[in-house]
């Protein structure tokens, strides 16, 4: 374990890093996971995952020390996401989410249901995925720019009490600005120097990332499709530890 990126006091990872466990089945994710330390990452688990391998797995990467981000992004009515959400944090997970454009009423139905929760997960909203740019948008009747639009469903998610938002780290600075230091700000997208977009639009390097106010990096195949995953993640990591020494 590497003391610089552990948070002794609540004894989990200090590194900002969620490790995107997209496999196909929970053989394959258990296999990944054993090589991971929980001291140096978290991990989420999405829909590909969930709907091979189901709850059951998340309980299992729990049960091995790692924080889980349950990340279905539920979006259906008010009553239906407040009941999912309540089942995430019957799993124990660290954090789930929702769709922000399923509007404040479903938000606040979540939030409320969280909040009757033992030990409720932090509970966040999707503003536009990182794979969409303004085209994207454009298609689906959106005419503003997904800046503008993250803007407008970031402010509605915090209005709504939710305790931040998945964006891209490209709006971080201003999100913080706007809507202050404790908003969360979980930023996919995130590739390094010499890695391939894939299907993402709105991308930014880890550490260029964490200058502009992201606090957590959703990283799936630039670590989980490396050659050597493990190296990719440490790598990222002292480039982390680096920057945050630089600033004191
Ligand atoms: O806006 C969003 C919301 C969620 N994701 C998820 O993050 C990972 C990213 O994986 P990469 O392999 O690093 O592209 C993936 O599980 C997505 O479902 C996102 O990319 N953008």
């Amino acid at each position: 374990m590497n003391p610089l990126i552990l948070d002794n006091a609540a004894g989990v990872t200090a590194s900002p890093v969620l490790v995107a466990l997209d496999f196909a089945t929970a053989d394959a994710a258990l296999a990944f996971a054993t090589r991971l330390d929980p001291a140096e990452c978290r991990l989420k688990v999405g829909k590909e995952l969930f709907t091979a391998a189901g709850p059951q797995l998340v309980e299992q990467l729990a049960a091995r020390g790692f924080q889980v981000f349950l990340d279905l992004k539920f979006h259906d009515i008010p009553n239906t996401v407040a009941q999912a959400c309540k089942m995430a944090a019957d799993l124990g997970v660290w954090m789930v989410n929702v769709h922000a454009s399923g509007g404040r009423r479903m938000m606040s139905a979540a939030a409320d249901a969280l909040a009757h929760c033992s030990q409720p997960p932090l509970l966040i909203a999707v503003t536009v995925l990182t794979s969409m740019e303004a085209a994207d948008l454009a298609e689906i009747g959106i005419t503003v720019s997904p800046h503008e639009q993250v803007l407008r469903l970031a402010q509605l998610t915090r209005d709504s009490g939710l305790d931040g938002v998945v964006c891209s780290a490209q709006e971080a600075s201003e999100l913080k600005s706007l809507l202050g230091q404790d908003f969360k700000l979980v930023t996919p997208g995130i590739r390094l120097a010499d890695s391939a977009a894939d299907d993402q639009r709105r991308v930014m390097t880890p550490v260029a990332a964490l200058e502009a106010g992201a606090d957590y990096l959703v990283i799936g195949r630039p670590i989980t499709r490396a050659e050597d995953p493990l190296g990719v993640l440490s790598d990222i990591n002292a480039d982390i530890r680096a920057w945050q020494q630089a600033r004191g």
